[in-house]
């Protein structure tokens, strides 16, 4: 396939490495600073484009490739607030969109035991549930976007939880999920569960080890995307 890099930082580098690894071609790697060489690319020769850019990024590369033709993976977090709008006009433009907050097929898992557990949790008195996410200090949003889908997957599944907070900003709810964001270096990414008792706790969590699982993820994704049009998630692409 001929993929197009737009974000070539951290995941962006190890993506190309990952996909010219397993025989793909690089049509092109944007950054900020030669983002004016995509006026020079043939979107025909383009079969999608890799986005892992920066939160206030994220909406401009999506609309460009809506208008361009190309089907767009992206894991880029921070631009929640615009995802309906997004996946709005991929419908609309009869394109190709597929977000992950998280490629890593061990957090796919972890997503899943992390419902079934707020399911047990459920009929069970007197836990206070609460997320902690670490991360490296060059990430510009907080919390994770792993944090936030693992929060949707609690809130969905327990009802003694209705949204979401940051934990060091005023809760106006009883019924709001505490979440903690750490930056220590060089986390690539952990992410921990906690229901918490008088009488015990339990624990549950995830550390990425490196970020080979987010990069790998998004190269599987993008081949099995190949010929599919709408918006798709992990949900469609794992068949657990
Ligand atoms: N979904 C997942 O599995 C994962 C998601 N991420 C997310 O991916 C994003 C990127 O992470 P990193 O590579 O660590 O960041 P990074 O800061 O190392 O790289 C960001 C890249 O985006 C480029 N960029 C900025 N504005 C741009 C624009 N307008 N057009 C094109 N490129 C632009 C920068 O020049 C840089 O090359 C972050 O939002 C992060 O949270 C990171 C790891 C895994
Ligand atoms: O910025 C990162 O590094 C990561 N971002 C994603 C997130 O916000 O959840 C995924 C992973 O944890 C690494």
């Amino acid at each position: 396939m001929n993929i197009l890099l737009l974000g070539y930082g951290k995941m962006g580098q190890l993506i190309g490495e990952i996909a010219e690894s397993r025989s793909h071609h690089l049509a092109g790697k944007i950054t900020i600073e030669n983002r004016d060489e995509l006026d020079q690319l043939k979107p025909e020769n383009i079969d999608v484009a890799i986005e892992f850019s920066q939160p206030e990024a994220a909406v401009e590369n999506f609309e460009w490739c809506f208008e361009k033709g190309i089907p767009v993976v992206s894991g880029t977090t921070g631009w929640l607030s615009e995802k309906s709008r997004i996946e709005n006009l991929a419908i609309e433009k009869n394109g190709t969109f597929f977000y992950a907050s998280n490629f890593s097929i061990g957090v796919n898992i972890f997503f899943k035991v992390n419902q079934f557990l707020a399911k047990l949790m459920n009929e069970t008195q007197g836990y206070q549930a609460s997320i902690e996410e670490i991360h490296h200090t060059a990430k510009k949003d907080a919390p994770s976007g792993t944090a936030i889908t693992l929060a949707e997957g609690i809130i969905q599944n327990h009802h003694s939880y209705r949204k979401w907070n940051l934990s060091d900003e005023p809760s106006d709810s009883e019924l709001s999920l505490p979440i903690t964001s750490k930056r220590i270096d060089p986390a690539p990414g952990t992410h921990i569960i906690r229901y918490q008792s008088e009488i015990d706790d339990i624990e549950i969590s995830h550390t990425a080890h490196s970020r080979q699982g987010f990069a790998l993820g998004a190269v599987l994704v993008s081949e099995w995307l190949k010929d599919r049009k709408g918006v798709f998630s992990m949900d469609d692409f794992l068949s657990f």
